[in-house]
Order: C-alpha cells, then sequence, then structure tokens
C-alpha cells in the first residue's frame, strides 16, 4: 500500500515548527539530498533539516516500470534552453526534476555505470580519491543486487552479471526484468560480428562493447528509488525533518565567509514575499541539481564576478566555473525498418490484438512480461577505435589541433580555459581508448534506437537572470557547437550502418529509414545531425564541478566550496567530465561518498563522534 494523503501531511513539518537552526541544512530533496540525509541522521544527535522546492508524487504508477517513459510534467521544472546555433537555432529539451526523491522518482530505471576510465578521468583532472576503485565501494554500498525471478528467462537472454560487484543490503535493488524481446540476441549477434564483443558483467568498470543493463525495481518490479529506498525508512527519525514546498533563495554568510544559515521562500509566492533564515550550525550541503545548485550559488554572491556585478549581488566568492562546463549526453534517433522482424516484437503490441490482450493480463497477473521493462536493458557502447578505425586519429589530431576558446563560451576566463586544456587531454585519450565507450546504442529488439554522444567537447552554461534571480536561469548546452562532436556522431551514424549490414542482422531485413541511405557524404550527414540531434538525455551535470580552483573548479575533491567554510555540493553538478553511462547509479555513489567526507570532517573538528 503506498502512501496515503494523512501520513504525507503527518511527515511534512510545518514550516512554524521550524526551529532556529539544524546542524545540517540540505537543500533539495532530490536523489542526492536524501542519500545524504540518510546517512547524516544516522546520529541520532544531529539533527538535520532538508528543504525541497517540490512534494511528493504518490501516484502508485510512478512506481511500475511502465512509468520509466513517461515522465509526469508536475515532477519537472518548466524550463527550456535558448536556441542552439549548433542544431539550428533549435531550443531542445531540458529535465530537471523538482519532486522528492528527484530524477530517481521519475527516470528511466536504466541502471548502470560507468566504465573505470570514466571516473580515473576524474581523479586525472586533480581530484584525489574519485577513482573507480575509490568509488566502488560506495557503488556497492548503495544497491542490493537481486537474481532475476525467472530462470527461464536469463537463459533465453544469456544475461550474465557479478553479483560481487554490487552490493548485498544496500538501499537501492537492482535486478533484471523477466522479460527478453528475442531480436535483442539477433542484435547481440550482429554486434559481435561487427568487433562489438559481449561483456559478461560491465557493472565492474567495463560498460563498453555490448552489455547487460540492470532496472532499479525490487523483487516484485515496483521502483526501488531515493525516497523508498532512503528516505521511507528512516522518515520517523526525530532528527531528520523534511520541509516541502520551499524554495532556498540564498545562502547567507558570515564576514568571515562562513555560510551559517540559508533563506526560505514559499513556493508560488511573488518576489519580495516574506522569506525565513533557517540557521546551520556545521554545515550546509547544497543538492539541488544540475540546474539550480549553481543558480542559488550565483545568487548567493558565489559565481564569476561580472555576472554578479551585473545582477548587482555583493561577491563573497570569485568562482568563474559556478553554472559553466554543462555536459549532457546529446541524442538521436536512428530508425531501420525491420521488414521480416520476428515475432512478437517491441510494436507486436500495436498490430496485434492478442498479443496487446496477453501483455496486459501478462502484467495485471504476474506483474510480469513486457510491460516489466522500464526503457531497456541493452548498451551497444562504442569506442571511438572500434567505430572508425581508420579515421580516429585524425579526429583527435583535430581535436588537439584546436584553439579551445574558439568553441567555448564566450565567458570562459583563462583559469577555466587551462581548465578545458586538462580536460581535453583525458578526453582525447579516451578517444583513443578501446576500453572507453564514445557512443552509446541504447537497444532492445527494435529497430528505433537512440544513439547518445557520451563524450562531448561542447560546453554548456546555466547562467543567473540579472534583472530577475528567481527566475528560472538561463540554459545553454551550446550542443554541437563544437565540430569534432559532429565528427563522433556522423562516425556513430555509419557505424550503426556496419551493425546493420551485420550477417546476423539480414534475418530481419533491416531497411533504413532515418538518415536514408540518400544521406552519404560528410556534409549531408553533419547537415542531418545538426537538426535532429537533441540537447539532453535527462544526464545534465558538471555546472559546479570539482577540479582545482586554477583551473574553473567550484569544489575541492571533499566538495568544499572554494572561498568560504561550512558550504558544499553533493549533487550531480560536481561532476567535472561527464561519464559515459546514465548517471543515477554514479549519483548515488557520490551521494554516499559525499556523507562520509561529511561525517569525517566534523569528527576532524571535534563535531563528529
Ligand atoms: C526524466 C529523467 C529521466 C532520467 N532517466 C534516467 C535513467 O533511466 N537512468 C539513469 O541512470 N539516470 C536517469 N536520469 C538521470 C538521473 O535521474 C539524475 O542524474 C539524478 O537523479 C540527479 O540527481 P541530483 O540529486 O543531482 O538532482 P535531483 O534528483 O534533480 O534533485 C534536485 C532537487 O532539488 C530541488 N530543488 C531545486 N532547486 C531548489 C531550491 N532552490 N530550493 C529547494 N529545493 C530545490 C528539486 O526540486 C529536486 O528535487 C533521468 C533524469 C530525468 C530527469
Amino acid at each position: 500500500n503506498y502512501l496515503g494523503h494523512d501520513e504525507l501531511e503527518r511527515r511534512q513539518i510545518d514550516p512554524g515548527a521550524l526551529k532556529t537552526a539544524y546542524d545540517y541544512i540540505i537543500v533539495g530533496g532530490g536523489q542526492s539530498g536524501l542519500v545524504i540525509a540518510n546517512r547524516l541522521s544516522e546520529d541520532p544527535t544531529k539533527s538535520v533539516l532538508v528543504i525541497e522546492y517540490g512534494t511528493f508524487d504518490d501516484n502508485p504508477a510512478q512506481l511500475d516500470p511502465s512509468s520509466g517513459v513517461r515522465y509526469p510534467a508536475k515532477d519537472l521544472f518548466n524550463v527550456t534552453a535558448v536556441p542552439q546555433p549548433g542544431i539550428g537555432n533549435r531550443t531542445g529539451t531540458v529535465y530537471a526534476a523538482s519532486v522528492v526523491g528527484g530524477g530517481s522518482t521519475i527516470n528511466g530505471m536504466f541502471f548502470e555505470r560507468g566504465s573505470a576510465e570514466d571516473y580515473d578521468n576524474w581523479e586525472r583532472l586533480g581530484n584525489s580519491g574519485w577513482g573507480f576503485s575509490k568509488l566502488l565501494p560506495y557503488f556497492k554500498k548503495s544497491t542490493k543486487f537481486n537474481t532475476p525471478v525467472d530462470p527461464a528467462v536469463v537463459a533465453f537472454g544469456n544475461i550474465t552479471w557479478d553479483p560481487s560487484v554490487y552490493g548485498t543490503d544496500g538501499p537501492i535493488q537492482v535486478t533484471y526484468p523477466p522479460w527478453v524481446w528475442s531480436g535483442t540476441k539477433i542484435q547481440f549477434k550482429a554486434f559481435n560480428e561487427v568487433g562489438v564483443p559481449t561483456q559478461f558483467e560491465a557493472a565492474g568498470g567495463k560498460s563498453y562493447n555490448a552489455y547487460w543493463v540492470p532496472t532499479n525495481v525490487n523483487r516484485t518490479n515496483y521502483r526501488s528509488f531515493a525516497r523508498n529506498g532512503y528516505y521511507d525508512p528512516v522518515k520517523s527519525r526525530p532528527n531528520l525533518s523534511l520541509l516541502l514546498n520551499y524554495r532556498v533563495n540564498e545562502v547567507l554568510f558570515s564576514k568571515a565567509k562562513h555560510a551559517h544559515s540559508v533563506r526560505i521562500q514559499a513556493r508560488g509566492t511573488p518576489n519580495g514575499a516574506p522569506t525565513i533564515t533557517v540557521g546551520a550550525n556545521t554545515e550546509i550541503v547544497l543538492c539541488a541539481g544540475w540546474l539550480h545548485t549553481p543558480q542559488i550559488l550565483q545568487r548567493s554572491g558565489i559565481g564569476p564576478k561580472a555576472l554578479l556585478a551585473a545582477a548587482g549581488i555583493p561577491i563573497i566568492s570569485d568562482l568563474p566555473g559556478v553554472g559553466s562546463n554543462l555536459q549532457d549526453h546529446p541524442p538521436m534517433l536512428i530508425i531501420f525498418s525491420y521488414e521480416t522482424d520476428v515475432f512478437p516484437n517491441p510494436t507486436s503490441a500495436q498490430t496485434n490484438a492478442t498479443f496487446a490482450a496477453w501483455v496486459q493480463d501478462e502484467w495485471t497477473q504476474h506483474r510480469s512480461g513486457p510491460l516489466s521493462i522500464p526503457t531497456g536493458n541493452n548498451v551497444g557502447g562504442i569506442p571511438l577505435t572500434t567505430m572508425n578505425p581508420t579515421g580516429y586519429k585524425a579526429i583527435v589530431a583535430k581535436a588537439l589541433a584546436q584553439t579551445p576558446a574558439t568553441y567555448l563560451p564566450k565567458t570562459y576566463t583563462a583559469e577555466q580555459l587551462a581548465g578545458f586544456a586538462e580536460q581535453r587531454k583525458v578526453l582525447t585519450a579516451s578517444y583513443q581508448s578501446p576500453t572507453n565507450k564514445i557512443i552509446e546504442i541504447p537497444f532492445s529488439g527494435s529497430g528505433l534506437t537512440g544513439v547518445c554522444l557520451e563524450k562531448p567537447m561542447s560546453r554548456g552554461t546555466v547562467t543567473l537572470q540579472t534583472t530577475d534571480r528567481y527566475a528560472e536561469p538561463i540554459i545553454d548546452f551550446n550542443t554541437n557547437v563544437n565540430p569534432v562532436d559532429v565528427d563522433l556522431v556522423i562516425s556513430a551514424v555509419r557505424f550503426y550502418r556496419t551493425w546493420m549490414a551485420a550477417p546476423s542482422m539480414q534475418q530481419l531485413s533491416p531497411a533504413e529509414v532515418s538518415p536514408g541511405t540518400n544521406l552519404t557524404t560528410d556534409a549531408e550527414l553533419s547537415t542531418w545531425v545538426s537538426s535532429n540531434i537533441g540537447t539532453s538525455t535527462a544526464h545534465s551535470c558538471c555546472t559546479a564541478a570539482m577540479m582545482p580552483q586554477k583551473l574553473g573548479g567550484v569544489v575541492s575533491p571533499e566538495l568544499l566550496v572554494y572561498g568560504v567554510t561550512g558550504l558544499s555540493v553533493g549533487d550531480i553538478s560536481v561532476i567535472p567530465l561527464i561519464p559515459a553511462t546514465h548517471t543515477c547509479a554514479t549519483v548515488y555513489a557520490i551521494a554516499e561518498k559525499a556523507a562520509d567526507l561529511i561525517k569525517a570532517r566534523a569528527a576532524a573538528s571535534g563535531g563528529y563522534p
């Protein structure tokens, strides 16, 4: 039985009952915020307040796997990006959750990790302790792997896994659904035939080549996410409070630049409406996500000094990196029609009423069958060396020959340019590596798949509106502005065609619909890419990056904001370089590690037992 209204009312603390101060204030009760709140409130002597702009989503359907492809508008901020010159001035889509549990409440439940190299690259950018071997314990701590319930499906799909890379009692449950489309097996075989071998287990740092990706659901196929994994089990702790429907406006500082309180305002009230100030005795942790963590920092006087001056905000810490370095995985749709498709296939329910009825029965009676799959469970993670063995060196040379400032936001300072140069070093090394994917092709037996650019060179920005700092910020992904990104995507389109031409695939008679066989030259494909590629796979990140300050970073490897004390960031904003993976599992690991770092520094200063 899911939560009813009464319980919701009981848990929501009344603003009138707020204490003057808490030991910890967590800004944002989204995915990372609930993880950190759970861990910090383990000590009953420490009080923790979470302030969340959204509310609970108590719709039981939100727990079903099919919710993974329907994102409720009420749980998202209503925001758009500015027109994007790199994609024909289209605006593109923006995803930022606004609900308790954040992205984990509404996401596609595609639960994968990056490859070891993705995280080792973070360490190479000056972040000691953030390589894969140091993060693996947190990936484990956050998860519990359940053996799939149906051995026949496992055998049919040849699903393989290594339980040792998962936890055994973590809050987030992970398994493989009880359904596999038979076309998936053909697609795997075809990948193998074109030089993409199958991985036994990707989550141990090997998420490249072709592999299975689990779903974050429990044994009976209910969504396992930050709310029911991290919050519900501990909600009765007297030292943990959650305030809903309040927006954190600013963090307030002492003369010595110590963050001592936050100013909050009821959601939906106009500028100038009454605010409340709540104090933090130990630390304020920003977990407002990629879009609002930098906005709150900028509103609080931490950001690029020219921007703050234009907005009339006194400078607390001049950090040009706040709100820049925005990255995502630009997605495209490639469509092949499988003229002699197997039955059943992912479109069968649309054309065959008997099968459609069986799908529905299977779900309502057993919570099984095709509706147990949210978005799919397979990835072709293609290294550039596989995709374009004769051309990858030229792409790397082109990337290294660029004057970075040409394609970066005009606001970039010397420090940020130096930081991007470091990023380019590790990125171009990854472009030459056979153990890191550059393109992701999520597949599940269908001829209609995404193709996502996993390691873009383009960088975007999130900028405070100087005339109304409480309005949604200006979002500019700068998608596709760097021509290297276009080269990488063209390589992907060509490789996709090679995959479709593999011997095993011919039993399905794949016929190209989009881009279309008439588009073959670089120029033709480049035009197609710019009119078709999107801005976001809902993996936006990196806007308060963990990098050395001299490289334009915003937080230290301890996640502390430079130039002030008492303020840290614990969400997806801290990622310096987007990993080649869907981001949910990584956010759990980051937040688990953040909680340990926060506890450790409190202990070191005598504040934590
Ligand atoms: C639609 C969608 C689909 C996705 N699909 C997948 C998937 O299938 N697999 C995968 O791995 N990843 C997926 N992701 C990505 C993943 O869910 C996110 O990267 C992750 O949840 C981000 O966590 P976070 O804690 O950084 O931010 P969030 O979870 O977004 O939390 C931020 C919270 O802060 C609150 N907030 C913002 N501003 C304020 C303020 N001023 N005051 C108070 N509160 C504030 C917000 O309301 C929100 O609840 C998806 C994301 C979305 C949005």
